[in-house]
């Protein structure tokens, strides 16, 4: 069932298009992922779904609902991260929690939220002394305290260590598993691979591709990266080269010392085929892998840029 449509959404600060044409639907209860390069128009679409900023032209409906007629009702049903800049540094955890449920008819029990976002034993903890980590877990809290159906993080993570980003995931993993609809936007792959159901690849204000992070890395070529290196070294390595040279299965080869790196669309058949070669020759083989494509290589062959992590 769809919880959030947007249909050809247009803005344009001045001379600058930063969304030129953003087309998309949002499933109940999936963790959906705007990702794209710098200024590609991430910022400026939330915004606009988020009811902050109007949209040069284009619809946005959340669950049947539109800005222009029923703003007080989409209000109740998306929750949106304040920037933790926003949150209240002499007020507690608990003090801001309370602080927003009192903005809204109907919230959350501030209790079940500090459970939620692991700050229970902090509650008493003001904003000034928490880690960034905190504030971020926070952040989320408060954006989840009116119990909304949809929740919009911008970049939860960004700048956290490895350890407070792996909390923040827990959250959103526990948001999916109530059945919220989370809309995520983040400069981190692995953690778009990791959370998303679907990713949604904007660059220049476009949609570039929308599915499954397994659909778009199957999209790809199926040509497979295959590395291994001989123990018996450089001239092992050499003999098998020359060998491999002109086998269908495998397009391209490159030597450097001990250590051989081949291309195939079959990379099974290939090493079938060169370990073949080197049991026949008494050549040992060591550090074989065949690299997997992942969601960096979609972002890359989709927008021609480079992933900033
Ligand atoms: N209020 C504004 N006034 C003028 N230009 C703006 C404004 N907000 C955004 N822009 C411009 O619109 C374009 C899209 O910006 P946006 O912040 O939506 O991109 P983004 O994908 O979120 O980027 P980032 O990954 O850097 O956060 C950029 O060129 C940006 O400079």
């Amino acid at each position: 069932m769809t919880v959030l449509e947007v249909n050809q959404l247009k803005k344009a600060f001045g001379e600058v298009r930063a969304v030129e044409d953003i087309s998309f639907m949002v499933n109940r209860g999936e963790v959906f992922t705007i990702i794209g390069p710098n200024g590609a128009g991430k910022t400026t679409t939330l915004e606009m779904i988020e009811g902050l900023l109007p949209p040069d032209s284009g619809t946005i409906t959340v669950s049947g609902l539109s800005w222009s007629r029923n703003a007080g009702e989409i209000k109740t049903k998306i929750g949106v991260q304040p920037q933790s800049s926003a949150l209240f540094d002499l007020l507690t955890a608990e003090e801001n929690l309370d602080l927003f449920a009192s903005f809204y008819p109907r919230s959350k029990p501030v209790e079940e939220v500090l459970g939620m976002i692991n700050l229970t034993e902090h509650r008493n903890k003001r904003v000034k002394s928490m880690s960034g980590g905190q504030r971020q877990r926070l952040a989320i809290g408060l954006a989840m305290i009116n119990d909304p159906e949809i929740i919009f993080l911008d970049e939860p993570t960004t700048g956290l260590d490895p350890q407070a980003r792996r909390n923040i995931w827990d959250i959103v993993l526990q948001l999916k598993e109530i059945g919220k609809t989370v809309i995520l936007t983040t400069h981190y792959m692995e953690e778009a691979e990791k959370l998303s159901d679907r990713v949604c690849i904007v660059d220049a204000g476009r949609v570039v591709t929308l599915d499954t992070p397994e659909a778009l890395i199957g999209r790809l070529t199926r040509e497979r990266e295959v590395r291994l290196s001989f123990l018996e070294g450089a001239d092992a390595a050499a003999r098998t080269e020359e060998a491999l040279r002109g086998v269908p299965e495998i397009l391209r080869l490159e030597r450097e010392g001990e250590k051989l790196t081949l291309w195939s669309p079959e990379p099974e058949q290939a090493l079938y085929i060169l370990l073949g070669f080197t049991k026949e020759q008494g050549f040992r083989t060591q550090h074989v892998s065949i690299r997997e494509m992942s969601l960096e290589d979609v972002f890359i062959a989709f927008t021609g840029k480079e992933w900033r992590d």
